[in-house]
């Protein structure tokens, strides 16, 4: 069964969370084939939810956002924005691993830091380094670790907490090296599409989905139960309020298979049965095995 279609333009205007040098930026060099890259045109924008509504406005043929990391969990804006109208569904993944430096204007010292800037997520992954090694320090919030550098080149502030490529793109030079909390962390990023670009199935796929159930008695349970039934493996589920409606949530969920599978179609339309508003995020190939940062992530 399969209500999706085949579409086979190449994607040439890709957006992705930028100033160039994000962890975003690498991964969406990662997801690409090099015939891809050659002939690719690739857009920084400021913010995850700025990518989605280039994605949704047709400014960029698809874009790239980060999901969510092995040590911070998922990317808030992310969940929610792909819950928005009109759909959107992923197309490819990429996991990546993340390692944090904190970068500098050349001949600043550490002494000399009295303001800190990174991606919320960045600040989350290094809060023991910075408490133990710049305890007076002020700590700012950043649209992305790449932004964070950008602030250091402009002056607004002395330091950031970036990728080692953030410090190339803005001039700017390593201090420290490897500062995470928890060495060995990975994040996952999403290319995301308009709806009608649906990845053949591989046989080793993921389907993402976001549910929105009446609140009643063992409503969840039901609609889980659906996939356990048919021996679906759910790989991540988490819960995000439906904005314009208190106390009601939309559950995000990962699981193993594709909507064009018997397994996974056959679960989709069961839970529709049974009430649910579904929205299928989208399939497409898993990724397993985390790649290391690569490339510019632009032209
Ligand atoms: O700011 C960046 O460089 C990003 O790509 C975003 C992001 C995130 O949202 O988690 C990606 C990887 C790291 O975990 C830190 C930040």
């Amino acid at each position: 069964m399969s209500s999706t279609t085949r579409d086979e333009r190449p994607l040439r205007r890709l957006g992705f969370l930028g100033p160039p040098g994000t962890f975003t930026g690498q991964a969406l060099v990662a997801m690409l084939e090099p015939a891809e890259s050659a002939v690719a045109d690739l857009v920084p924008l400021h913010g995850s939810p700025a990518v989605l509504a280039a994605v949704r406005e047709g400014l960029v043929d698809a874009g790239c956002v980060p999901l969510e990391n092995s040590v911070e969990g998922a990317v808030p804006p992310v969940l929610d924005g792909l819950t928005e109208d009109p759909p959107l569904a992923i197309i490819r993944e990429a996991v990546l691993a993340v390692r944090f430096a904190l970068i500098v204007r050349p001949g600043t010292t550490t002494e000399g830091i009295r303001a800190v800037a990174s991606h919320s997520h960045g600040i989350a992954q290094t809060r023991d380094w910075i408490t133990t090694h710049l305890p007076a320090a002020e700590v700012r919030i950043a649209s992305s670790t790449s932004e964070g550098a950008a602030q250091v080149a402009r002056g607004e502030v002395d330091a950031a907490v970036s990728s080692p490529l953030a410090a190339r793109e803005h001039g700017l030079e390593i201090l420290v090296h490897d500062i995470a909390d928890h060495p060995g962390a990975v994040t996952r990023f999403a290319l995301v599409a308009r709806l009608g670009v649906t990845p053949a199935p591989t046989g080793r796929d993921r389907t993402t989905l976001a549910l929105a159930v009446e609140n009643r008695p063992g409503s969840l349970v039901t609609l889980l139960r659906e996939f356990a039934l048919r021996d679906i493996d759910l790989t991540r589920i988490e819960s995000r309020p439906v904005r314009n409606r208190p106390g009601n949530y939309w559950f995000h969920l990962d699981c193993a298979g594709h909507v064009e599978e018997p397994a996974v179609g056959e679960a989709l339309a069961a839970l529709r049965r049974r009430g649910a508003h579904v929205r299928n995020l989208g399939s497409y190939p898993r990724a397993d095995t985390p790649q290391p940062p690569v490339g510019t992530g632009h032209r």
